[in-house]
């Protein structure tokens, strides 16, 4: 039984007016027992510690709705280039050479990367996924895990067996920090009875489905002459639609595309940086909005990106919309919401991404007394405007302090770097020379 008491300013996310200035956060094991001003604490919770922290803010943890972690081998490997060479001259030819503990290290350097600006959530889609859930197993975030699916090689078969072997493994695992979805990558390298197959299994196995949809024009032309469709349309009428599904990029919508959307409660991770460095184009999160869609924020991977702060994509996102819209669009505590609440809504998590008694105790706080955060204005326009992953202090997930005074307290950072370093020469070396 553990007890912690946090004194810091308030931000819980559980609605645009409340704030503590003055706040205390009472927490018991891995969940919140109330939220509220100095004094607030229920007579009786004795702490067992307290965190005396009145010049951060304190809110939910960041959540990640779309990435590939171990990507980060990739960093700064192939850039300047559109979506589909870039995968097909460059990524895939790398990911190609990478073991199983290569992608246990580069995993690792991304939760390291995530744990120190502010992230205590993502939703990946990659391959080991085993070696993924270990990861993060030992670095105590939480994941909502998918096997990447590309099913019209000839792989496709064993990596859908692959994802139903991680749902029974890994479904549940560290207390229910990790949860599992099927990945089937995308319409343009899934057939439709590729498609129908996965969602016989997710729904057998009663967990949802991650996709990447509508990403850039190539993929509506490719579908289009394909199928006759939109690559929405054309999930749609698959059948693909109606359970838990998390479409990431969703760039290229028509109005019809958006109110199937809405109608099927597709939940639509956003990427803006990883959109912009491709030139993917700009996704209508405004439109998606209003239609009552679900939205979470992503940064997609460290290759098409190059970084997971989260806090950077905030500040893109708003600022995209404003460039696309006008400068109303997308206003801070909207793009707040979507990187917290909206998230937890996108992965299905239904007690995360608020400070409110009962949820789950993943917090983190932001040492506002620099320079750039005075005067104190407005918080949430200094977290979205202003902050970056730097500003990050303090990280706790599930009760468990994963970083305290910006020391990470699960991983070894140095080695975790190192680790990364030597793997990702290794394949740079097999394959360039
Ligand atoms: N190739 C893997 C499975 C795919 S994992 C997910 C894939 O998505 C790729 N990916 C990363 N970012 C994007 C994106 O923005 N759009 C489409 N694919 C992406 C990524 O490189 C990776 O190959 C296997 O061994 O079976
Ligand atoms: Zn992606």
């Amino acid at each position: 039984m553990s007890k912690v008491l946090i004194r810091a300013m308030v931000l819980p996310m559980t609605g645009p007016d409340s704030f503590y200035p003055q706040g205390e956060i009472a927490i018991e094991n891995d969940r919140i027992v109330s939220v509220g001003a100095y004094g607030s604490v229920p007579t009786g919770f004795i702490p067992d510690r307290i965190l005396e922290l009145p010049n951060d803010v304190v809110m939910p943890g960041l959540i990640n709705t779309h990435t590939h972690a171990a990507m980060t081998l990739l960093r700064s490997y192939a850039d300047d280039l559109p979506l589909m060479p870039w995968l097909k001259e460059k990524v895939w030819p790398f990911e190609e050479k990478l073991t199983e503990e290569d992608i246990y290290w580069g995993t690792a350097l991304a939760l390291c990367e995530m744990i120190r600006s502010g992230t205590t959530t993502m939703l990946d889609m990659y391959a080991s996924m085993d070696q993924v859930a270990e990861a993060v197993l030992m670095a105590g975030t939480r994941a909502v895990l998918s096997r990447g699916l590309i099913g019209n090689g000839p792989n496709g078969k064993r990596a859908l067996e692959e994802n139903i072997e991680l749902v029974q493994r890994y479904h549940g695992a560290g207390a229910g920090r990790i949860s599992i979805m099927f990945g089937p990558h995308a319409p343009y390298t899934c057939s439709a009875e590729y498609l129908r197959s996965v969602k016989v299994e997710a729904d057998r196995l009663g967990v949802g489905i991650h996709i990447h949809v509508a990403e850039t024009e190539d993929e509506i032309k490719i579908i289009q002459e394909q199928y006759g469709k939109t690559p929405v349309q054309w999930l749609d009428e698959l059948g693909l639609f109606g359970g838990h599904v998390v479409a990431a990029h969703c760039v290229h919508l028509t109005p019809e595309d958006m109110d199937i959307l809405a109608s099927k409660r597709v939940c639509v991770a956003h990427n803006a940086e990883s959109n912009m460095k491709l030139s993917s184009g700009t996704a209508p999160i405004t439109e998606l909005r209003a239609k009552g869609v679900i939205l979470g924020l992503g940064t997609d991977s460290a290759s098409s990106n190059n970084n997971l702060d989260l806090f950077g994509e905030m500040r893109s996102a708003a600022l995209q919309q404003k460039l696309k819209v006008n400068s109303t669009a997308l206003p801070a505590y909207e793009v707040l919401e979507m990187a917290t609440l909206g998230g937890a809504q996108t992965l299905g998590l239904e007690d995360v991404g608020m400070l409110a008694p009962g949820f789950k105790a993943d917090i983190i706080s932001i040492d506002m007394d620099q320079p750039h955060f005075y005067p104190r204005f407005s918080i949430p326009a200094h977290l979205v405007y202003v902050a970056h992953a730097g500003d990050v202090r303090t990280v706790m997930v599930d009760g468990k302090l994963l970083m305290e005074e910006r020391k990470l307290l699960t991983m070894d950072v140095g080695k975790v770097c190192q680790e990364a370093e030597t793997r990702a020469k290794r394949i740079n070396g097999e394959l360039n020379g």
